[in-house]
């Protein structure tokens, strides 16, 4: 990419999208293409088309989507799949018709078998049945992934797909029906340390296995992939280590300087037992993540403390 190139970033005023933007601009990288979702509705396909007609991006970072947590995917399951598969659709199809130097889609590690073999390599992409809780948001980013496979196929387009595991970092959701687990540790037992409360509810059993990446390792990741990663085969991001539900919750608890008891709520979802990234393929090209969890962490209660006003709350 060269640093006047005209950047689009779909979706940067999100936590995944504003760390691209943030990392690009460190770069020295200066032509960007920014829309609010008021401004350019990516569901709308005239609209999507129109903008991409007008405005000629060369690179696109497809980082709008429809995302939430285990209950929002399980509740919102119509939204999270229409919505979805609108948004990628326009964007991809209006990138090779405006002939878009390169694109990026990102999906995400919910794409693989509920039971796959751990660490989950690439090749596992539709070897079994998907988790129950999020099916439609992973069929919708499985969509995705084909969409980018099938233009380069056809049209030679330099389309590439990487698989993010679970995130956390600066401008994340902190709603608590709507927020993935870290966001939700962080506020509930930030809250529960100021009110002076004994215990705080969390959900499901606490055994599961997540891994978790600061979001301006994935950023880097990112930039670096755009920049180093021409290949028809999608490609995992991650650590490549994960912790249980529980034992981030203690870390979590530590960093905020909360004191009190956990409570498990097991009517509550569980969802994928383990979904570990095998990234050695990542590891091969020369990228690995800088951010250790708790520093992460440490730094995510910072970005909690310090822009808590204009959070998704
Ligand atoms: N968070 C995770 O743990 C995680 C893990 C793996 C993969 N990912 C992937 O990373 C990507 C970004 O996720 P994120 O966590 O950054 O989500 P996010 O913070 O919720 O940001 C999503 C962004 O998408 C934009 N958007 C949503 N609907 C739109 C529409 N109809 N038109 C235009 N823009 C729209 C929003 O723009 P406005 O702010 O302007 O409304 C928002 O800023 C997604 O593809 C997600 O699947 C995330
Ligand atoms: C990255 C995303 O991961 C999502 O799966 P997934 O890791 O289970 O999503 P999370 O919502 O992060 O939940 C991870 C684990 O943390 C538990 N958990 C404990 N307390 C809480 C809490 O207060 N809030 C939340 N949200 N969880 C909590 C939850 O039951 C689950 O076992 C998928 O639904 C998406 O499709 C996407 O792939």
């Amino acid at each position: 990419m060269e640093k006047d190139a005209k950047i689009y970033i779909a979706g940067h005023r999100g936590m995944v999208g504003s760390a691209i933007h943030r990392k690009l601009q460190e770069k020295g990288f200066t032509n960007f293409v920014l829309k609010t979702s008021k401004e350019l509705d990516l569901r709308n396909q005239q609209a999507v088309a129109d903008f991409f007609e007008n405005e000629k991006p060369e690179y696109v970072f497809l980082a709008a989507a429809k995302v939430g947590g285990i209950i929002a995917n399980n509740t919102y399951r119509a939204v999270f799949l229409y919505e979805n598969l609108s948004i990628q659709n326009n964007v991809i199809h209006s990138s090779f018709v405006n002939k878009v130097k390169k694109l990026m889609f990102l999906g995400s590690s919910c794409i693989y078998p509920k039971l796959a073999p751990q660490p989950l390599k690439e090749e596992y992409l539709l070897t079994g049945l998907l988790e129950e809780t999020n099916e439609p948001y992973a069929i919708a980013k499985i969509a995705g992934i084909k969409m980018c496979e099938s233009y380069r196929k056809q049209y030679g387009c330099d389309f590439i797909s990487v698989m993010p595991t679970n995130l956390y970092g600066p401008n994340d959701n902190y709603d608590l029906q709507k927020s993935h687990v870290m966001p939700a540790m962080i506020r509930k037992f930030h809250e529960a340390k100021l009110a002076g409360n004994e215990a705080v509810t969390l959900w499901g059993t606490g055994s599961p296995m997540r891994e978790f990446l600061h979001a301006d390792d994935l950023a880097e990741a990112c930039v670096f992939l755009m920049e180093n990663y021409s290949e028809e085969e999608f490609i995992n991001v991650g650590t490549g280590t994960d912790v249980t539900i529980k034992e981030l919750a203690e870390t979590v608890k530590k960093v905020v300087g909360f004191t009190g008891e956990l409570i498990w709520d097991t009517a509550k979802p569980d969802g994928t037992p383990r979904k570990l990234m095998d990234v050695s393929k990542l590891h091969a090209k020369g990228w690995k993540h800088t951010i250790a969890l708790e520093q992460g962490i440490a730094l995510a209660y910072q970005d909690f403390l310090v822009h808590h006003d204009t959070l998704r709350l």
